[in-house]
């Protein structure tokens, strides 16, 4: 029977104000007073309309759909420079799309970096009514995991764009649902002035996942961290995948599971242990040295009191540098049978993206192939549909690296790059093949995470690896059989992962390091495929650069 979709629609007003998430006071910004904002909650189909007021008072902004492709409104993806000017201060923009799949999605803010400063939540949208999942469970809950800095965005970005360089550092604390704990008493005393920081704020106390012993649950996991790759565990229980970036999964149980920025998985979770006492829930940093405490929150057993603090010693994650573990979870995430979408056998084009630290005129960058990514300051998809000439770098950017000369494991002899608006333009419906090559930084024996998003498709993950990826004997290996389609995926250290899409999106779409300073930094690239198909642009896209007046 025919399902008439709705509309929902939201009023939102993105605001700054003072909030303290880890018990210490800092400008954050909020979505109609919370951080993370609201839940968008929907049915397959249904038409989401967001009306936001930017009340940011000298601040622009805008808003990227994470996970939803955008079919047929690409000037809605909301990643500034890309499919829209940002939103000036004061003005109120319409976001209109379609959700048009089950799933676990997110949204952000993807403009400078205001994803960091708590612009973000969750989109859940579910099966049409009468459609049945294939797997059970009796509540549904969207979790977000994050890693909270104490500067402002604005010095973060000041830090990164400075001469010398000055990193960003690690995060100070880790979040589960927009709440973790910063030990207070770390800071200097000036610091403690007017209650900046209070473990005693209820704005900071654990977030709560109430179970009922014997019942089943769905959680939707996510990550929006700013830098960290993240192990969440839930003490004394198995969770079983079952969901993955909006795709099905073929089931596997693990005690606990990695997750890396832009990701997001639901996990089936059984209230089947001792009921008499509350467990802990945890998220740990994983693939860097140096972290923030162990984020918390309690899976609390009804009818326990919520603050009842578990008996136990919070679990600590694996060790940070077992890349073997992640990439051994990396490899067991499978299509789930009855719901395997087969990719092309053949592609046509083989795009190999080098991963590395740079430097240009002394500052510090991130490049692929050796050139950084700048954003124009007319966006693409206007600057192509309405042939606004040559406001952005025409040179198209390199489909490789010299392979045979370079040695991935040791800082690049030539850190130098160049940096470009850098834009690949493919052929609307060609099969694209994506290797991302991992290499060392600029720092002796180092590689880092980097978990690599795109707009406006899903991708086959066909392979990841460590080493070099070799273009003769590992496409071999390639899993043609049931991949798992995601929208952000992990290249591990040193290592490189193969992906594939059909390029059948009309529109301009980004594909970058989730890392908000590494995008910041130059890690990304943008595709473009059948922008001649794309309908009429609204005019409310447009007033920046070359759109100015148009
Ligand atoms: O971009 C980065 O800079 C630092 C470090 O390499 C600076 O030395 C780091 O860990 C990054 O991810």
């Amino acid at each position: 029977s025919h399902v008439e979709a709705r509309i929902r629609h939201y009023k939102w007003e993105v605001k700054y104000e003072y909030k303290s998430p880890d018990c210490y006071k800092k400008l954050v910004i909020a979505i109609n007073g919370r951080t993370p904002g609201p839940t968008i909650l929907a049915e397959q189909g249904d038409t989401i309309v967001v009306e936001l007021k930017n009340s940011l008072l000298t601040e622009n902004v805008a808003i990227h759909w994470h996970g939803i492709r955008q079919i047929g409104t690409p000037w809605s993806d909301g990643t500034e420079g890309v499919s829209q000017c940002p939103i000036l201060a004061g003005d109120t923009f319409t976001y209109k799309f379609v959700v048009d799949r089950p799933g676990t999605y997110l949204y952000h803010a993807h403009y400078g970096m205001q994803r960091e400063a708590g612009l973000y939540g969750s989109i859940r949208v579910s099966v049409r009514k009468g459609v049945k999942e294939p797997f059970a469970y009796d509540e549904d809950r969207s979790i977000i995991l994050n890693d909270w800095y104490h500067r402002s965005t604005y010095e973060q970005v000041a830090r990164l764009s400075s001469r010398p360089f000055q990193w960003v550092g690690e995060p100070q604390s880790l979040l589960i649902q927009g709440r973790g704990s910063f030990n207070c008493s770390i800071l200097s005393t000036p610091n403690l002035e007017a209650g900046a920081c209070n473990m005693s704020n209820p704005e900071c106390s654990p977030y709560v996942i109430t179970v009922v012993p014997g019942k089943t649950y769905r959680l939707r996991i996510s990550s929006l961290t700013s830098l960290s790759a993240l192990n969440f565990e839930i003490e004394g229980h198995n969770m079983t995948v079952v969901e993955a970036d909006g795709h099905n999964v073929e089931p596997f149980v693990i005690k606990n599971i990695n997750i890396y920025s832009g990701e997001t998985y639901s996990v089936i979770v059984k209230a089947d242990q001792d009921p008499s006492r509350n467990y802990w829930a945890a998220s740990n940093v994983v693939s860097r040295p140096l972290h923030p405490p162990t984020g918390l929150a309690i899976f609390n057993y009804y009818p326990n009191h919520p603050k009842k603090s578990p008996p136990t010693t919070p679990p600590t994650g694996p060790l940070w540098n077992d890349t073997g573990y992640r990439l051994a979870q990396s490899n067991a995430i499978k299509a789930r049978q009855g719901y395997i979408l087969p990719p092309p056998v053949t592609s046509d084009r083989v795009i190999t993206l080098l991963n590395t630290q740079n430097e240009i005129n002394g500052y510090r960058r991130w490049a692929v192939n050796n050139v950084s990514f700048t954003l124009p300051h007319t966006p693409y998809l206007v600057a192509l549909k309405e042939n606004l000439g040559h406001s952005f770098d025409q040179k198209p950017p390199p489909e490789n690296y010299d392979a045979a000369n370079y040695d991935i494991y040791q800082v690049q002899k030539n850190v130098n790059a160049t940096s470009s608006n850098s834009i690949y333009r493919l052929k609307f419906n060609s099969t694209v093949d994506i290797i991302l090559q991992n290499a060392n930084t600029m720092n002796i024996n180092n590689s880092e995470t980097h978990p690599w998003h795109l707009h406006g498709h899903d991708f086959w993950v066909l392979g990841y690896g460590i080493g070099k990826f070799d273009p003769i004997n590992d496409p071999k290996k390639y899993n043609l059989v049931n991949p798992i389609m995601k929208n952000t995926v992990a290249v591990h250290p040193f290592g490189w992962t193969a992906l594939r899409f059909v390029a059948d999106n009309p529109g301009v779409w980004a594909f970058h390091c989730h890392i908000e300073a590494h995008f910041y930094m130059g890690m990304g690239v943008v595709f473009a495929e059948g922008v001649e198909k794309v309908g009429k642009l609204p005019s409310s896209i447009m007033g920046c650069g070359a759109t100015k007046g148009h």
